[in-house]
């Protein structure tokens, strides 16, 4: 599906709620299936990607019901978990079948997991490779480098791993695994990556010991539902974020984002850069923090972004690349050579479709070099099925000349389901 943006003709006014953080809503589901009784989840984000692990759960035997706005999860336990009569297809989600491995890994049955095209070039090495130091039998494409994986899971023992890369889904699958395992497991990463699982295990009951990079969990633990309540995701509030920094005369207020501190890179990316934020109704919802996060157009100006601040911002450097063209001097981003695996090789796409629109950016060995501020022009652009991109380009039609069209714009719906319909009520002010 095309989408067409055009140049909005006065500033973007108003206050919205983004949808439910992706992160959260994945764990939410899984966990849920994991615990003894009922859990109920609040602010669930219906996107793609989280309508898939609810197939994939219910696939293992697990019964989910959904009610007006809640998702109830009828958890029977670890054990509950049965061996599904079909494939488990992921779709497009890298977390969903990176998460699912870690919990596979411990049971005793054979399971084989799918997801789309851009599923099959993402590596799986780094939690396959893991897991099968526990013991676990995988194999699959290139002997469990690729999907399609094969797992026959059961008899874990706990390791101590030291991970290469800053992943939470690396993180998350070896501490769900240790869950099953004999003893203790712990991963320590090269630099902090979010701590969403940490906390929900927490909230589900489960004693969850962390030291700076290091976390660990002993196996057998119970995991006891609970109520989540999701708020909205920071990295979906990036889009309208940056629609305000980059649109005169804008004013835009989201309600209810989570704030933690994992997550919050984009917002001092944009401090930093000049950005005029305030952040008001600090508050807690299942253990993660929330605000009001209130945008105004302002002067902006370059910056580096680097280190310990990648991880912190993953998800959003699509977006600050488009921050970047109308900000004052050059923005360096570095150390994000992990945006090559992630739907797209984003590094690759952002630069080749913000060209097109007449953006000054080259990509560099691990990241990119933006130098504003350069007027936009229209044009048609490629999404490559990767709603991060697809959004980054919508926010370029914005402030361009001319029509920017979106090709293959439905991939927006794998995470924020409603955004062109929250673009079209602020540029109405
Ligand atoms: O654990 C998670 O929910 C996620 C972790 C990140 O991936 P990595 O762990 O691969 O960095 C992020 O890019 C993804 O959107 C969601
Ligand atoms: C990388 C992403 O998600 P996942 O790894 O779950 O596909 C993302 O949402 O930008």
């Amino acid at each position: 599906m095309d989408i067409h943006v055009e140049r909005s003709q006065q500033g973007l006014i108003g206050i919205i709620k983004v949808p439910g953080d992706k992160s959260i809503s994945h764990r939410a589901v899984m966990f849920g299936a994991l615990a003894e009784g009922t859990t109920e989840v609040t602010g669930f984000l219906k996107g793609e990607d989280c309508l898939g692990t609810i197939r994939c759960m219910r696939q293992l035997g697990v019964e989910i019901v959904e009610e007006n706005d809640k998702i109830i999860v009828n958890g029977k336990g670890i054990s509950g978990l049965q061996e599904p009569a079909a494939i488990l297809d992921v779709g497009n989600s890298g977390t969903t079948i990176r998460l699912l491995a870690g919990i596979l890994a411990s049971l005793p049955h054979a399971f084989v997991l799918v997801g789309d095209e851009s599923i099959a070039k993402r590596p799986m090495a780094r939690v396959t490779g893991p897991l099968k130091m526990m013991n676990a039998f995988i194999d699959g494409r290139e002997f469990g480098q690729y999907t399609p994986l094969f797992i026959r899971g059961g008899n874990l023992r706990g390791i101590h791993y030291v991970s290469p890369v800053a992943s939470a889904q690396v993180k998350s699958a070896i501490l769900l695994a240790g869950l099953g395992a004999e003893g203790v497991t712990t991963v320590t990463e090269p630099a902090k990556s979010r701590d969403h699982t940490e906390r929900m295990l927490r909230a589900f009951g489960v004693e969850v010991n962390e030291d700076d990079l290091t976390v660990s969990v002993a196996g057998g633990q119970v995991l006891k539902a609970t109520k989540v309540d999701v708020p909205g995701d920071i990295s979906s509030a990036a889009f309208p974020l940056v629609a305000g920094a980059i649109v005169p005369d804008s004013e835009i207020t989201l309600e209810n984002v989570g704030i933690n501190p994992t997550r919050t890179g984009i917002l001092d990316v944009l401090t930093a850069m000049g950005a005029d934020i305030q952040i008001t109704e600090e508050a807690t919802a299942s253990g993660e923090p929330t605000a009001s996060i209130k945008v105004r157009t302002s002067e902006l100006k370059g910056t580096t972004i680097s280190g310990d601040l990648i991880p912190r911002l993953i998800d959003e450097i699509p977006a600050i690349a488009v921050l970047a063209t109308q900000a004052h001097g050059t923005t360096i981003i570095k150390d994000a050579q992990e945006l090559k695996v992630k739907e797209t090789n984003r590094i690759d796409v952002m630069v080749t479709q913000l060209k097109l629109l007449g953006a000054d950016i080259e990509a560099t060995e691990d990241g990119m070099k933006i130098v504003g501020p350069v007027p936009l022009k229209g044009g048609v652009v490629q999404s490559f099925g990767d709603h991060r991109i697809g959004m980054s380009l919508a926010l370029c039609g914005l402030i361009a000349d001319d029509t920017v069209t979106i090709k293959d714009a439905e991939a927006i719906n794998v995470s924020y389901p409603g955004f062109f319909e929250h673009l079209e009520q602020l540029k109405q002010g």
